[in-house]
């Protein structure tokens, strides 16, 4: 069998008034773009941070393409590139020279000079080569961290938040970066708050919630595991009250629209519209919807009905 590109085994992490991570396992396979997801605390952070060597778990295991993460700390961490969240960079190198002191670090000599001005390229960093990280534009510091990541031309990148804050044009150009990557055969491994950013890039998604894996699917599956569409009607006229029938289906109204959630197989389109030309509305527009993995991703997560029993 392949070895994993990160295999992640029983991993539990507590902080002295947090139980951050409660026992996770779970692989991801060499060569897919893999979307780990979860709501604020979940524990995201925690789990790359073990995952990098920069946190011990309390207890478990976590190895990168079969090296372990404590005892084969240096061979590990020479197979990851992780693009971190915060901006951590020396403010008076150059860029060139600051990318080629990294990849010294990793022991990645001359041989990788023409990768490193590959990077400066894809990345649109030619032009500020020699420029000074402190002179650099915020949006241009981030692309910076994002080939430092990859000097050592790492098998497993891991992108911790790439795009928060980042404008759209930089956005497209890392969506078709990490793509052409990922089709160049390195593992991608993406935690984000743009969920249509998984929804467009990912494989496999792993939402992980309150410490634990609560969601480990293909992403295609997830999307058509939850059958509902959505239903938006712009209707006109001095119509009465809606049967009850429509009205347990209204998730919103704004205006002269009614925005209705189906459940497919039970919920018909035709029966809904024929219910409100029956209550003397005509209906202006429809318009209809499939799920998002956003829509899914708030209902998985939402634990406003949940017991405080759940929470512990
Ligand atoms: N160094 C630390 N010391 C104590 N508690 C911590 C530490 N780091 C994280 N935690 C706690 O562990 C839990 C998980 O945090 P983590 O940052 O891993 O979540 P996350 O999923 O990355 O969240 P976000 O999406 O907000 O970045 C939170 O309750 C957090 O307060």
């Amino acid at each position: 069998m392949t070895e994993p590109a990160i295999s992640i085994q029983n991993v539990e992490k507590r902080y002295p008034s947090t139980h951050a991570l409660k026992g996770v396992s779970f692989d991801i396979r060499p060569g897919e773009y893999f979307g780990l997801l979860g709501p604020n605390g979940a524990g995201k952070s925690t789990l790359i941070s073990i995952i990098a060597g920069l946190t011990h778990a309390t207890s478990g295991n976590v190895a990168v393409l079969g090296h372990d993460v404590r005892r084969d700390f240096r061979q590990s961490r020479r197979a990851l590139g992780v693009v971190p969240q915060e901006l951590v960079y020396d403010p008076f190198f150059p860029v060139r020279e600051m990318l080629r002191i990294q990849a010294g670090y990793f022991g990645c000599g001359k041989d990788y000079w023409p990768w490193i001005d590959e990077l400066l390229e894809r990345l649109d960093l030619t032009d500020k080569a020699e420029v000074s990280m402190r002179a650099l534009s915020g949006g241009m510091k981030r692309r910076v961290l994002i080939a430092q990541a990859l000097v050592h031309k790492p098998d497993v990148v891991i992108l911790d938040e790439p795009t928060a804050g980042v404008d759209v044009e930089l956005r497209r150009t890392l969506w078709k970066f990490t793509r052409e990557l990922n089709e160049a055969g390195h593992t991608i491994v993406l935690t984000t708050h743009y969920l249509e950013e998984a929804e467009e890039l990912c494989d496999r998604i792993a939402i992980l919630d309150r410490g634990q894996l609560s969601v480990l699917e293909d992403k295609r599956a997830l999307l058509d595991r939850h059958p509902y569409r959505f239903l938006s009607l712009q209707l006109s006229g001095n119509g009465g009250a809606l049967p009850a029938s429509v009205e347990r289906l209204i998730e919103d109204r704004h205006g002269d629209t009614l925005e209705l959630k189906l459940e497919q197989g039970k919920d018909f389109i035709a029966d809904v519209m024929e219910a409100i030309r029956d209550a003397g509305y005509r209906i202006q527009d429809v318009r209809t919807r499939e799920p998002s993995l956003e829509n899914i991703f708030v209902e998985l997560t939402d634990h406003s009905h949940d017991t405080d029993e759940d929470a512990a």
